[in-house]
Parts: structure tokens; C-alpha cells; sequence
């Protein structure tokens, strides 16, 4: 089976991906950014692809959530993987000398506080990895970068500060993503875009108020703009039941009775890392 990351070696997708497929036979394939994963599953280059989508300091990783829409894709698994944030230098030196901190926008994020305080300027990259790479062949001293500990052992890199990010508990959530929509039985969450009908007071209350009275719990609602005119809204949103639950079948009818349209990502069920 062929599964795109975002790559180079030593990323968190990398971890992710390569623990949840531990047991299958795999090719691997690399990509330079997550939109590139998606492209490729898309494409149809790979079969599957493994993205961030949500991180316990951040929020939504929204790339992740617009590349799904963008390429049609499907959610069929998902994996929550504890992340560890390092500072990783090109040799020992001291946080007084690093003058400008390198990784991808949503792991600088998760460490806001640590850069913040240390009035540290930072640059974005495509991957924590990357940044790290960078920093192995910059020649410098004064730059660093936010990255995991497999990627300071990945590209020999000394580990200036452990574990920066701003809460000491961090978790990723990366789903697994398909062309195709797969029938998995005995799934426990299912996501969900909701489309409304039109843009009147209290719609989205109304569109929530379908699941709390059917008793349905939602763990994740993301609203993203429909690009199309300012204000307007797709809704995201991911219900603790799967496809065989009846009452999400209900809700289902009762949203297209309101003629909002509702189309589902995918059932699936969840891994801890
Ligand atoms: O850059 C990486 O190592 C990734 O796998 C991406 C990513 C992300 O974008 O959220 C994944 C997990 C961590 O939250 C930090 C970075």
C-alpha cells in the first residue's frame, strides 16, 4: 500500500504514520508539504495519506481542513499522537545566542509563549523537520529550531531546551485520508460538513440544536469560510457515532428537510499513539 507523509524524515506525521502502519506492508512516499499529501491521494500517486488536522494548544490545523474539500477526500482513521516540542541547535551553545527560532506556523504556535517571552523572531517552514534540516546545513549558531527529538537525532542536531511548548500535555490528531469513501463497520465517530440553506439569524443554533435533541455528543466544530462571499459559512462538524447509529441517520433527514446540505467525511475509529 502506498501512504504519502509530510515529510522529510524525522517528522511528527512521519512518527504517526509509521507506528499506525507498523504492521502493514507499505511504500512510502514523502511529500514536501500537506497540501502535496493531499494532491497525491488525490491524484491517486498513493492510496492513503496521514495529515494533521488538530492540535490540543492550537486548534485546527485549517490547511489540513481546506485541502480536504479542496481535493474531495475522505476520512478513514484517525490517530492522536502526544507531541513533544525541542528547541534543536547545529551545536551546544546557550538561548542567548539564538536569535531567530525556524519550524511550521502550527508547531511555532504551540510554543507562542517560550518565543514570546524570549522575544525570539521566527520563520515559517513547511515542516518542523525541514526547519531542522535548514538549521543543520545554515553553518549557524543563532538559529534554531522546533522540532521533535527524532529529528535531532535524524539530522545530529543538539537539543538546546526540551519540551517548550506551552502546556506540558500536547496532543496531534492526524486523520487518514482516501479517494475513495470506505465502509468500515464498528466505527465510533463520524465527520460531517453542514452547508446552510442560506445565511439567517441563528442558523447555526438551529443546525446544533438537531444533535443535542437527538442526544448526539459532537467533538470538533470548525467553521470555515466559503470563500465565495464574506461571511458565509461550512461547518465541520464530528459526531462520537458512527454511520450505524441510527439517531445520526435522523439528523441526518432532518438537516436536508431544512434543505441544508450535509455530506459525510467518513466514519471511523480512533487510535492512541
Ligand atoms: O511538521 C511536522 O513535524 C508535522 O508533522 C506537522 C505538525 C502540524 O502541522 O501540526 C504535526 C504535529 C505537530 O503538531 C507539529 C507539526
Amino acid at each position: 500500500m502506498k501512504i504519502a507523509y509530510l515529510g522529510p524524515k524525522g517528522t511528527f506525521s512521519e512518527e504517526a504514520a509509521c507506528r499506525y502502519f507498523a504492521r502493514e506492508e507499505t511504500d512510502w512516499h514523502i511529500s514536501h508539504s500537506i497540501l502535496d499529501v493531499l494532491e497525491a491521494v488525490r491524484e491517486g500517486t498513493v492510496d492513503k495519506g496521514v495529515v494533521p488536522i488538530e492540535n490540543s494548544i492550537e486548534g485546527t490545523i485549517t490547511m489540513t481542513v481546506d485541502g480536504l474539500l479542496m481535493y474531495e477526500l475522505f476520512v478513514e482513521g484517525e490517530i492522536v499522537l502526544p507531541v513533544s516540542l525541542n528547541l534543536l541547535t547545529a551545536s551546544q551553545t546557550s538561548l542567548a545566542n539564538i536569535k531567530e527560532v525556524w519550524s511550521i506556523a502550527p508547531a511555532l504556535a504551540q510554543c507562542r509563549e517560550f518565543t514570546r517571552k524570549l522575544k525570539l523572531p521566527t520563520k515559517h517552514f513547511d515542516s518542523t523537520a525541514s526547519a531542522a534540516k535548514a538549521v543543520k546545513h545554515a553553518g549557524r549558531n543563532d538559529v534554531a529550531a522546533v522540532a521533535s527529538e527524532w529529528a535531532a537525532k535524524a539530522f545530529d542536531l543538539h537539543v538546546l531546551e526540551r519540551n517548550i511548548q506551552d502546556n506540558e500535555v500536547n496532543h496531534t490528531r492526524f486523520v487518514i485520508v482516501s479517494k475513495v469513501q470506505s465502509t468500515l463497520a464498528n466505527t465510533h465517530k463520524t465527520m460531517l460538513i453542514v452547508t446552510p440553506n442560506e445565511d439567517n439569524a441563528g442558523v447555526l443554533s438551529k443546525i446544533l440544536n438537531v444533535f443535542s435533541a437527538l442526544n448526539i455528543n459532537l467533538s470538533w466544530i470548525e467553521s470555515r469560510p466559503t470563500k465565495k462571499k464574506l461571511g458565509t459559512y461550512q461547518f465541520f462538524l464530528e459526531a462520537t457515532v458512527g454511520t450505524n447509529d441510527r439517531s445520526l441517520d435522523k439528523a441526518i433527514t432532518i438537516l436536508e428537510t431544512l434543505e441544508h446540505q450535509v455530506s459525510i467525511l467518513g466514519s471511523y475509529q480512533t487510535t492512541h499513539l
